[in-house]
């Protein structure tokens, strides 16, 4: 079976470096995935040549079936979701919630002149009850929490139904219960059967929602590990990836890392 993303012996070099380097991964429809790494170690490269956003400089990435380079990369996105704190500093701040996540449609970041029918309302409306913003329906970007605009993003990522949903840090800088009931919202999403295949890109462990299913450990532009998230979710392999000695503990689905030495 091909995988919904493949990337093939995948190196990324800018002014010498080795951004990515012989980077090969492959991830199915049904897999649930966390990419985890220090600063620095590549992370949102990866997500980058993941949505077609650039382009690897030896190697092959396959999305969806076809390969970068050789496909209308703008054709491809519409078939993706991707949420990342960079594109929500793209939203208009006095966009409505409602345009912000309908406006995913035609792939534009503010409503213009595009012509919504009722599917397009009706989807965007059902995803905001789905991501618990209906209340916020009418409210402009810019007023709201980070994260609820955290929120809004992704369900503007789910709202064209993506065949591969990217998350960049969706956590990041959120207070313990606005965390916590994003992460129990990722769970109940990845969870379906119906959702696809998904990647999230995170700095902590204690971000891995319940029902991720793959983990990628990356450090320094190379895999450390790749695999099933018990499997790969080592001491050993937080080590490798983060240069300190961990306690790793897991109780209902979630980890949670303590350092022990140095
Ligand atoms: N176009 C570029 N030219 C030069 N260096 C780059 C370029 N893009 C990324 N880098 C460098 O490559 C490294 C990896 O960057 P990347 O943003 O992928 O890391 P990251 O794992 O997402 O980091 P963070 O966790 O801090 O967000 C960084 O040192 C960054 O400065």
């Amino acid at each position: 079976m091909s995988g919904v993303l493949e990337f093939n012996d995948v190196s990324y070099v800018r002014n010498g470096n080795h951004i990515l380097d012989g980077v090969t991964w492959s991830i199915q429809g049904d897999e649930r995935w966390v990419v985890l790494g220090p600063n620095g170690a590549g992370k949102t490269t990866l997500l980058r040549l993941a949505t077609g956003h650039d382009y690897p400089t030896t190697g092959t990435v396959d999305i969806l079936g076809s390969r970068l380079g050789r496909v209308d990369v703008f054709e491809l996105r519409n078939r993706l979701g991707f949420a990342s704190s960079a594109q929500a500093k793209r939203i208009p701040l006095n966009e409505s919630v409602l345009n912000t996540v309908m406006t995913a449609a035609y792939s534009v970041e503010g409503r213009w002149n595009e012509q919504y029918d009722d599917f397009d309302i009706r989807r965007a409306e059902r995803v905001l009850e789905e991501w618990n913003l209906g209340e916020l329906a009418d409210r402009t970007f810019g007023t709201l929490s980070d994260g609820e605009q955290k929120r809004v993003m992704i369900a503007r990522a789910v709202m064209t139904d993506p065949e591969l949903l990217l998350l960049d840090e969706p956590a990041a800088s959120l207070d313990l219960g606005a965390r916590e009931r994003l992460l129990q919202l990722l769970g109940g999403y990845a969870a379906s059967p119906s959702s696809p295949g998904m990647i999230m890109v995170t700095h902590h462990v204690e971000e891995i929602p319940a029902g991720f299913t793959h983990a990628l450990l990356i450090n320094k532009g190379q895999i450390v590990a790749k695999g099933a998230l018990d499997d790969v979710l080592t001491t050993d392999n937080l080590r490798s990836t983060f240069g300190l000695e961990f306690e790793l503990t897991k109780s209902a689905g979630r980890y949670a890392a303590r350092a022990t030495g140095n």
